[in-house]
C-alpha cells in the first residue's frame, strides 16, 4: 500500500491546480485520473467551446463585413475542418495538463478510477493509496432530465457535441443557460438552424437587462429561442431526427438534440459511503474551508464541491485547500467577488451581485451607476455599440458590476479587481485609461456615480462662482 501526504482525485481544472501547487511547495502528491488529463475544461468544456466560438466569429465577420464597406460574403463552412481546429486547440494546450508535465513536477500520476475503501484509503487500478488528506476534484456531468421519451432519442451533451463532424441541419438545444446560448450562437453562425427550448427564462441567472441585450442579438442572428417552454415528450419522428412536444402543445423538430440543462457532480464512482463522506445532489457537503463535514481528511473542490461551476472557481478552491492542507494556515471561501462570463457576442459579464441581488441585500442604500457602449468611441468604431456597464455601489464602494457588450469578459477585469479589493468607486473614476478602449465604459460608469454630485449641485455651483471671483 502506498502512502502520501495528499491524494488528489481528478486531474481537471481544480485537481491539476492543487497538485501543481502542493508538489512545488514540497508536499508528496498522488494524482488520480480515470479519463483524459485536463478534465472537462480542456477536453469537453471551456477550450473546445471557445475554439468553436472563435470559428463562428470568423464566419459572422465575413457576413457582417458589408457595414465596413467591404463586400460581405456567405462563408463556405467546412464543419469537419472547424472541428479539426477545435481538436488542434485542445492538442496545443494539452501538454500543459499532461501526465508527463506533472510527473516532471514530481507528482505521482495514476490512471484509473478511484474509490474509497475506508475513511483513509482509496483504491485505484488495484492499488490502495493511504493519504493524510484526500481532495475530491472529480467535476460534473451533464444532467439528463427526466422527460418522457428522452432516453429513447439520440442526444448530444458537452461530451459528444465537439466531436460531431457533420453539420447539424437543425440543432435543437434543451436549456438556455450559458452552455445552451454559447452553443446556439456558435452553431447558428456556422450555418445550422438552431432552436433553444428553455423551460424558464434564457440566461435566467443573469441581470435581466443584460440578458435582454444578448438575447436580442441571438434572435436577430436567427436563433429561435422559446422561453417558458417546458418539454413534455420527445420522440424520433418517421424521417429521423428529434421531435419535442412542449407543454402548450407546440412541436419543435430538428435533426440533432443537445441537452444542456445543468450539471450533476461526478461522485458516482467514489463510493463516498465507504469513505464516510457526506454528499447530496449538489456535491460533497463541505464547510467554508471546503472540508468535508463528515470526514476531516477529505476536501472537495471545483464542480464536485456543489457551488459555482467555473474553471477559475476550481483554481480558486485549490488555493484555499493548499493554504490549509499544505501550509497549515486557515482559509475560508469568499463568494462575493467571483466573476463569470457568457461568451456569446455580445458577451455578458458579471462580478459580485446583480442589481436585483444587491437591491435585495442593501435596499435603498444601493446606488446603481451606468454607462452605455453607445457613448464608447471604440465600440462605435467597431460597429458594436449595443450594451452597457453598470456598477452596484454601496457607501461609495463597488460591490458588483454587470457588463453586456463587446468583449465584456475583458472589460470586467478592472471591475473584478474593484469588487475583490472592495475599492472605492472614486478609484475607478480617477484611473486614466488609454483612449479609445472598450474598458473606458467602466470608468465612465464610475464617473456617472459622481455626475449628480458634481454637475447638479447648487451648493457646488455657488462655491465655484465664489472661487472664480476670488482667484486673481
Ligand atoms: C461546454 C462547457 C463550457 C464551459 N465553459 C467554461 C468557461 O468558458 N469558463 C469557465 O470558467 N468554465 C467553463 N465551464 C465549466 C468548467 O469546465 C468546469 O467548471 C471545470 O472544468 C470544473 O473543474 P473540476 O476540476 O471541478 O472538474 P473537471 O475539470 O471536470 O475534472 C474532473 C476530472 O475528474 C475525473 N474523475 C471523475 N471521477 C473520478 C474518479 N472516481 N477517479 C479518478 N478520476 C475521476 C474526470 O475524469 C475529470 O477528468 C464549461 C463547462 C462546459 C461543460
Ligand atoms: N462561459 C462560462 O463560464 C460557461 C459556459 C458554459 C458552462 N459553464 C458552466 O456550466 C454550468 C452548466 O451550464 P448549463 O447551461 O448546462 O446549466 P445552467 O444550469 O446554467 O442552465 C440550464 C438551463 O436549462 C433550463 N432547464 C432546466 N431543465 C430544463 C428542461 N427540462 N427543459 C428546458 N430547459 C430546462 C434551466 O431553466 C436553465 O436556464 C454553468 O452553470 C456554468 O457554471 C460556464
Amino acid at each position: 500500500m502506498a502512502g502520501t501526504d495528499i491524494c488528489v482525485i481528478g486531474a481537471g481544472s481544480g485537481g491539476l491546480s492543487l497538485a501543481a501547487g502542493a508538489v512545488q511547495m514540497g508536499a508528496q502528491v498522488v494524482l488520480v485520473e480515470g479519463a483524459e488529463m485536463g478534465g472537462d475544461c480542456l477536453n469537453t468544456g471551456c477550450v473546445p467551446s471557445k475554439a468553436l466560438i472563435a470559428a463562428a466569429e470568423a464566419a459572422a465577420a465575413m457576413r457582417g463585413a458589408g457595414r465596413f464597406g467591404i463586400g460581405a460574403v456567405e462563408p463556405a463552412v467546412d464543419f469537419g475542418a472547424v472541428k479539426d481546429h477545435v481538436a488542434g486547440v485542445i492538442a496545443t494546450i494539452a501538454p500543459v495538463d499532461s501526465q508527463a508535465r506533472f510527473e516532471g513536477l514530481g507528482v505521482r500520476v495514476i490512471r484509473g478510477w478511484a474509490r474509497f475503501v475506508s475513511p483513509h484509503e482509496v483504491e485505484v487500478a488495484g492499488e490502495r493509496i493511504r493519504a493524510r488528506r484526500f481532495v475530491i476534484a472529480t467535476g460534473s456531468h451533464a444532467m439528463v432530465p427526466d422527460v418522457p421519451g428522452l432516453a429513447a432519442v439520440p442526444y448530444l451533451t458537452n461530451e459528444t457535441v465537439f466531436a460531431l463532424r457533420e453539420r447539424p441541419e437543425h440543432l435543437v438545444i434543451l436549456g438556455g443557460g450559458p452552455i445552451g446560448m454559447e452553443m446556439a450562437q456558435a452553431h447558428r453562425r456556422l450555418g445550422c438552424a438552431v432552436t433553444v427550448v428553455e423551460a424558464a427564462r434564457a440566461l435566467g441567472r443573469e441581470d435581466a437587462e443584460a440578458a435582454a441585450v444578448v438575447l436580442a442579438r441571438l434572435r436577430a442572428e436567427g436563433v429561435d429561442i422559446r422561453e417558458g417552454a417546458a418539454a413534455v415528450r420527445l420522440r424520433v419522428p418517421a424521417g429521423g431526427g428529434v421531435e419535442i412536444v412542449l407543454a402548450d402543445g407546440q412541436v419543435v423538430t430538428g435533426s440533432h438534440l443537445l441537452v444542456a440543462v445543468g450539471r450533476l457532480p461526478a461522485l458516482e464512482r467514489l463510493d463516498l459511503a465507504a469513505g464516510g463522506v457526506a454528499f447530496d445532489r449538489r456535491g460533497v457537503t463541505v464547510g467554508r474551508g471546503l472540508r468535508s463535514v463528515s470526514n476531516r481528511r477529505v476536501y472537495a473542490i471545483g464542480d464536485a464541491a456543489g457551488g459555482a461551476q467555473f474553471t477559475h472557481v476550481a483554481a480558486y478552491h485549490a488555493g484555499i485547500v493548499i493554504r490549509q492542507a499544505v501550509l497549515g494556515l486557515p482559509a475560508r471561501l469568499r463568494d462575493d467577488h467571483i466573476p463569470r462570463v457568457t461568451y456569446t457576442a455580445p458577451e455578458l459579464a458579471q462580478v459580485g451581485p446583480t442589481e436585483a441581488e444587491a437591491r435585495a441585500t442593501w435596499g435603498a442604500r444601493l446606488v446603481v451607476a451606468r454607462a452605455g457602449f453607445d457613448h464608447n468611441d471604440r465600440a462605435q468604431a467597431m460597429g458594436e455599440a449595443e450594451g452597457f456597464a453598470k456598477l452596484m455601489v454601496v457607501r461609495g464602494r463597488v460591490v458588483g458590476a454587470t457588463v453586456a457588450g463587446p468583449r465584456a469578459g475583458e472589460v470586467i477585469a478592472p471591475l473584478a479587481l474593484a469588487v475583490s479589493a472592495r475599492m472605492k468607486v472614486s478609484a475607478l473614476a480617477g484611473m486614466v485609461l488609454p483612449y479609445p478602449t472598450l474598458a473606458e465604459v467602466a470608468k465612465r460608469a464610475a464617473g456617472a456615480y459622481f455626475s449628480p454630485k458634481l454637475f447638479d449641485n447648487a451648493g457646488l455651483k455657488r462655491v465655484v462662482r465664489f472661487v472664480e471671483r476670488m482667484i486673481p
